[in-house]
């Protein structure tokens, strides 16, 4: 049967990444995509913001929604405080059984935990079921139009602190509309823009980092 792009992207790490070397395994996914196949990850490009607000943010407690393969859960695990622990969500258990095995590749298990279902089931169990009393970070990289909805579900169930990071790919391709009319009209939040390109393209988009203000 034939294989899936997940799969060979998996295939990718498994034969160009050093095992236990997360880094590694986040190389081999951007020479993958470059050379090979393109596929919706982060990419190095904004990858490169991310790791720089993940680096100023230190945060204990991540929340991604959406893991896709996993190239962002590792790029940020790897970033993480040793007793940092990252949640990411992902409704499609094929997407999420590779996701487990590029981040036990990267040996990145202890600091991820891949739970698999959908965003708006799982926001409102992460107190009682996870012992998550608020996130430092939230990484929104999942179906665009769920940005807004799942960003007021975090707001009504307390997730969110005074500080409290969002970070948004795809701002601007494909495009979060209402989302970003809603971070950056919201008398809740400050926004920014970080102009960047969409991963492995020329094409113009960017990451939208917005603090709660309780
Ligand atoms: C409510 C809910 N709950 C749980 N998991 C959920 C969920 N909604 C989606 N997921 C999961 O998350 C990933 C989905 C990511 C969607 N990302 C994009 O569509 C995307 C697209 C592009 C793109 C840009 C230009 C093009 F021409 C084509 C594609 C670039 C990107 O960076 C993207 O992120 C995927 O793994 C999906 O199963
Ligand atoms: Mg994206």
């Amino acid at each position: 049967t034939q294989s899936t792009r997940p799969q060979r992207l998996l295939h990718a790490v498994q034969k160009n990444a050093t095992k236990g070397d997360p880094r590694s395994v986040v190389k081999a996914i951007d020479n993958f995509c470059r050379q090979k196949e393109w596929a919706m990850n982060v990419g190095d490009e904004k990858g490169c913001i991310l790791d720089s607000v993940v680096s100023e943010v230190n945060p204990v407690t991540v929340l991604e929604l959406g893991t896709y393969c996993g190239y962002s859960t590792v790029r940020i695990a790897s970033l993480l405080p040793p007793r940092a622990k990252i949640i990411t969500l992902e409704f499609n258990p094929d997407y999420a059984k590779i996701a487990r095995q590029v981040i036990a590749w990267a040996g990145l298990e202890d600091k991820i935990q891949v739970v698999e279902g959908p965003s708006g089931e799982w926001i409102p169990k992460m107190k009682e079921q996870f012992g998550v009393k608020t996130f430092d970070l939230v990484f929104l990289d999942h179906w665009k139009d769920r940005y807004l909805p799942d960003t007021k579900l975090l707001e009504d169930c307390g997730l969110l602190r005074k500080g409290t990071i969002l970070l948004a790919d795809n701002v601007i391709c494909p495009g979060t509309p209402d989302y970003l009319e809603y971070v950056r009209n919201s008398p809740r939040y400050k926004s920014q823009y970080f102009k960047s390109h969409l991963e492995y393209t020329k094409a113009e988009d960017g990451l939208e980092k917005s603090v709660f203000l309780g």
